[in-house]
């Protein structure tokens, strides 16, 4: 079994309400997101390719763009932007290049990080 698994960077404000963080976090405030998609198979014997990269890097150019520069609570479909919806909603959203295993969000500067391994985890 092999694991492949691209990036993606995106800036993004966000407001968050009800964390321990307060009225900070309340107001609208920005960070750097790193997300990474994985995919788990085994390489075509003639490509010697799990998935191609360009085509996982398709889905995820066009999720970035609708992340990136977003103030994320306005982001249709994501709801309360903390890491586990950010998470899944990324997953959902490059599931049609298959085969897609976890989606991981790192917010770097916090030192936290959120993996989702879909509905059926
Ligand atoms: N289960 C979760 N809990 C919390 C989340 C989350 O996504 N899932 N998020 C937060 C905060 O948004 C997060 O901890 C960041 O805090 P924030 O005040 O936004 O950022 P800082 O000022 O601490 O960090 P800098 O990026 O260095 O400015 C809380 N709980
Ligand atoms: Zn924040």
């Amino acid at each position: 079994m092999w694991e492949l698994t691209k990036s993606f960077r995106f800036e993004a404000a966000h407001s968050l309400k009800g964390t321990t963080f307060g009225a900070d976090s309340e107001e609208i405030h920005g960070h750097s997101f790193r997300a990474e998609v994985s995919v788990r198979g085994t390489p075509d014997p003639e490509t010697g390719m799990v998935l191609d990269l360009g085509l996982l890097e398709r889905s995820m150019e066009e999720v970035r763009k609708a992340l990136d520069h977003r103030l994320l609570n306005k982001v249709e479909a994501l709801g309360m932007p903390t890491l586990e919806n950010i998470s899944r909603y990324i997953f959902e959203r490059v599931q049609h290049a298959g085969k897609i295993t976890r989606v991981s969000v790192h917010r770097d500067s916090c030192n936290e990080s959120c993996t989702y391994f879909g509905p059926q985890g």
